[in-house]
């Protein structure tokens, strides 16, 4: 049995990487092709280029000396066709783990060795920069913090023998956690044993416990999971209605890093309101996974709750799968997370050696530097040819994406680094089911052989059009086999970021968008709040949009220099109301554009940025009559 993931990668089309410099037209681009693989090409622009830079200026064919440089090879105008060549590549380049059943294989990318010399001092700097991370240096230099996910799948790796004591002290908590209540010894006051998980949290917090489930967790669990990881309000219902009244024999594990992300905390409190509306104590059956002394460490322990596990500050969430975050989900189902552990372990192994070929996090990483010409000039396409790993390409999605969209270098360099990863089911390839349970369904053709015909032929389809993939093999999904995945990437990724010089242990863009939220989301309270007033008043005040914006002392945030010509007038209609009961009078409000000129002169981005936030101030509050005019 072999199960396979492809990573094809595809020239990205992103308008804002367009440039003037080397575009060609599609029709004499290799990469004119899309059709082969199935993820949405943004339809902007018909041009395609390659060889285009971020970072500096050099030459698409020049090869760089500096460290920090991009560096750029020639390539030739296709792959190699000649198919004796290509078996050739093959054999020379298949890195194999055998204790892991694991397979390696960039025969398919066209790297070539001009290239790899080159990039040979900057493999081994970005080697060397993997050996201090493990030892303990502050290779998260923005957040001040270590970075230490490889601790703990080998305690001992850590610096500090606390640490060591913390990471085993935790596991051996989750294991008998695990342990007595698969076994019923912790229970739910009402009757009998938990038999579901209701895990919240979202993000890193939620992506590996669900591509772990997905993976590994037998077909009948001693408790079975689901998740809320939004705070979309029909998602967090339809997950409660569909625990019914097993409500009652539920965990829920409330995961979250900070302990401040709203979407979390919106999917405890609905969750804790579903449980008072059932008569139920909530404390009794929740968990908390968190970082000590946070809100939500606090909550549960002053509210009680069942157990509180750590997550600890050198731990990143997307990196978390290896911490409670994962394992505590997976040992509650079943899944031997000691094997998963030892999977990670062996791969974190392998991919310490300093020879390129036979690192496999190390080839990653190169493949993708070459196939993206080192600033992500191509999206990658993941493409799982096996139904349980089909949630490892939206794991990798955030992995890579969060950890390698980086605006600024290490130095300050502006650079907008990143790749795209898009993902969907391929069919990695299970091709057989265990003997003597297969069948063929046409004379010598079993349903696995078609899965593993799709996987060739879509390789050579892409390999045909000068597409080049990557393939990773693991002959079984195992708990084994999927922590060794986890290793792999994280390390691909933590390689790759020191060949790009960018801090991949950050989240810049993610603070900005969360404290972004909440400052709209305040806003919109200050301006309910001088609306409420205002039409409270005998008579009714009105007011401009002007005028409202100053008293929520938030002129820019909402309104904009070029938004002030726009004027809320509250209308002399008065609109009788109840609301929970109470009855409330509350005026109508036209939204009327006065100064078309001065908003003409904005961005079509701005305004759009006016309207949603806009739409949500008045619409969602159904109380206000909302009516958008433009003249
Ligand atoms: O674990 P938390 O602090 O709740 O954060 C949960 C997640 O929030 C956002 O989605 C970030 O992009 C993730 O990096 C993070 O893992």
């Amino acid at each position: 049995m072999a199960s396979s993931i492809s990573a094809g990668l595809s020239l990205k089309l992103s308008p804002q990487r367009l440039t003037n410099k080397t575009i060609q037209s599609p029709f004499q681009s290799p990469f004119h092709n899309p059709s082969l693989v199935s993820y949405p090409f943004p339809t902007t622009g018909a041009t395609q280029f390659r060889g285009q830079r971020v970072a500096r200026e050099v030459q698409p064919t020049s090869l760089s000396n500096s460290a920090n440089d991009v560096v750029v090879a020639p390539k030739s105008a296709g792959l190699e066709k000649d198919p004796r060549e290509l078996w050739k590549r093959y054999v020379d380049w298949l890195y194999q783990h055998k204790d892991l059943g694991l397979y390696l294989d960039v025969s398919r990318v066209g790297f070539t060795d001009e290239f790899l010399q080159e990039m040979e001092p900057r493999l081994q700097k970005a080697f060397n920069d993997m050996v201090e991370l493990e030892k303990g240096a502050i290779a998260n230099p923005d957040e001040g913090r270590m970075v230490g996910h490889y601790w703990l799948r080998n305690p001992k790796l850590a610096p500090k023998p606390l640490l060591t004591k913390q990471i085993e002290k935790t596991l051996d908590k989750i294991c008998d956690f695990a342990e007595q209540v698969i076994s019923g010894k912790i229970r739910p006051p009402q009757k009998g044993n938990f038999t579901q998980i209701l895990s919240i949290g979202i993000g890193g917090s939620a992506l590996g416990p669900q591509f772990v489930a997905e993976a590994l967790a037998p077909d009948n669990p001693p408790l079975k999971i689901r998740f809320i990881d939004n705070t979309d309000p029909a998602g967090i219902d339809h997950q409660i209605a569909q625990l019914g009244s097993e409500l009652e024999s539920t965990l829920v594990i409330v995961v979250s890093k900070s302990g401040g992300t709203p979407e979390t905390r919106n999917g405890l409190l609905e969750v804790q309101k579903a449980f008072r509306e059932a008569g139920l104590e909530f404390s009794k059956q929740g968990v908390a996974i968190t970082q000590e002394n946070s809100l939500l460490d606090n909550t549960a322990r002053i509210e009680g709750w069942l157990a509180r596990f750590p997550m600890f500050d050198w731990v990143g969430g997307r990196t978390s799968e290896m911490s409670a975050v994962g394992l505590l989900a997976a040992a509650l189902q079943g899944i031997d997370i000691k094997e998963m552990l030892a999977g990670a372990a062996l791969m974190d192994e392998a991919n310490r050696t300093t020879l390129v070929r036979n690192n496999p996090a190390a080839l990653l990483a190169l493949c993708w530097y070459w196939a993206t010409d080192g600033i992500g000039s191509k999206d990658m396409v993941v493409l799982p040819y096996k139904d349980s790993l089909l949630l490892f390409s939206r794991y990798l999605q955030q992995l890579v994406m969060e950890s390698l969209g980086k605006e600024f270098d290490l130095d300050g360099n502006r650079v907008n680094q990143g790749i795209t990863v898009y993902g969907n089911k391929g069919a990695l390839i299970n091709t057989h089911r265990p003997p003597g349970h297969d069948w063929e369904l046409e004379p010598g053709v079993t349903c696995g052989d078609y899965l593993f015909g799709f996987l060739q032929g879509t390789r050579s389809a892409l390999y045909a059009n000068d597409r080049e993939s990557i393939t990773v093999t693991v002959q079984e999904v195992t708990p084994r086999s999927v922590g060794a995945l986890v290793a792999l990437y994280e390390r691909a990724v933590g390689i790759y970021a020191s060949l790009v010089n960018i801090n991949a242990y950050h989240q810049p863009g993610v603070e900005a968008g969360k404290k972004a939220a909440g400052e709209v989301l305040a806003l919109q309270k200050r301006v309910l709040a001088v609306l409420n007033e205002a039409s409270c008043k005998e008579p009714v005040e009105p007011l401009t949009l002007e005028e409202i914006a100053d008293r929520c002392h938030a002129p820019k945030i909402l309104f904009g220099t070029g938004l002030r010509g726009l004027k809320v007038i509250l209308t002399k209609q008065k609109l009788d109301l109840t609301r929970n009961g109470t009855s409330y009078t509350w005026m109508a409000i036209t939204l009327i554009e006065l100064e078309r000129k001065a908003l003409k002169k904005k961005s079509l981005d701005d305004r759009f940025q006016y309207y949603d936030i806009a739409y949500n101030v008045f619409k969602t509050h159904a109380y206000f009559s909302v009516d958008f005019r433009m003249y």
